[in-house]
């Protein structure tokens, strides 16, 4: 898939992963749509966005991932202004042990959201054009970090309902392509602020600094690349792609006996 002429949203744009997708995106063609609660991070990247690649390639939204609402403003707007919507990055997502409620609403239970209403505008059976949804899971959904049980529940769920999702809309003839990336530990805010953020499980964060020694630490330009593979490479749906300094590899899952 050439991103000349194709227009993307991105949730939880204005830090992080989500900028990084953001900027591969506009680097590659593509017109943007940022999206995220944080307005003063989002308008800066924005006008930052805007000098690079030019006024008409990016919009930003303040929007919170957890309001249908918003969401569909959001697309409605994305489409008045670049006239469809062919990529949508799931990204949104947050680590707080203590606020575990919250954390499943806006990981799991927003992805969910967000992925359904994209299909609405996406789906060719709907009237769209066809596309692609990558949602940012995480390795933490194909093994447990003892330390964020609830973090680890929200990723597990994004890769089955990836999974799930990917089968349905190829089943169904959508011709939407769900596939979900799923990075190791990546430099970033969420990732300094892990400490503070498990709640009674703080103990076990010597555990954490054990699996960072082993997988080591990514950034988020590590991220990009293979995120990029997901989105372009035609071929690619119902993948949960596994990025760590090491090695990138599309994870095989047990079969149904
Ligand atoms: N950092 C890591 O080690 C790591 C590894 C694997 C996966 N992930 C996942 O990557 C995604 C991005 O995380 P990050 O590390 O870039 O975090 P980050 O905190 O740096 O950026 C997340 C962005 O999402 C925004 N956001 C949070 N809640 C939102 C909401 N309700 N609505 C809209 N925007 C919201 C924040 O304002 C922020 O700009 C998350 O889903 C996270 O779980 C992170
Ligand atoms: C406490 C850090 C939270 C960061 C959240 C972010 O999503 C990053 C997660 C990064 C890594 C998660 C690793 C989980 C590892 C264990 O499940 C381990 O058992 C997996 C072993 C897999 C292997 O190949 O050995």
């Amino acid at each position: 898939m050439a991103l000349n002429g194709k227009i993307a949203v991105v949730t939880g744009a204005a830090n992080g992963i989500g900028k990084a997708m953001t900027e591969k995106l506009l680097q590659n063609g593509a017109k943007v749509t940022l999206l995220d609660v944080n307005e003063t991070a989002g308008k800066n990247l924005m006008e930052s966005l805007q000098k690079e690649y030019g006024q008409e390639k990016t919009l930003f939204m303040k929007c919170d991932v957890e309001s249908e609402e918003q969401i569909k403003d959001a697309f409605h707007k994305t489409i008045e202004t670049f006239g469809g919507m062919d990529i949508l990055c799931n990204n949104a997502g947050i680590l707080d042990e203590s606020q575990w409620e919250k954390t499943v609403s806006i990981n799991l239970v927003a992805v969910i959201r967000v992925a359904n209403l994209a299909l609405e505008q996406m789906s060719k059976l709907s009237g769209g054009r066809g596309g692609v949804i990558i949602n940012t899971a995480s390795m933490a959904g194909l093994g447990p970090l003892p330390s964020c049980p609830v973090y680890t529940a929200t990723k597990h769920g994004v890769i089955g309902f990836t999974r799930a999702m990917g089968a349905a809309s190829a089943a169904s003839g959508y011709g939407v392509r769900i596939n979900a990336i799923c990075p190791g530990f990546v430099q970033t805010d969420l990732f300094s602020r892990i400490p503070s953020k498990l709640g009674k499980l703080s103990h076990l964060d010597d555990l954490n600094q054990q699996l960072i020694e082993k997988f080591g630490i990514l950034t988020v330009s590590e991220v990009a690349d293979p995120f990029f593979e997901l989105v372009t490479d035609e071929t690619k749906n119902g993948e949960a792609l596994l990025v760590v300094p090491s090695r990138k590899q599309y994870v095989t899952f047990p079969g149904l006996p």
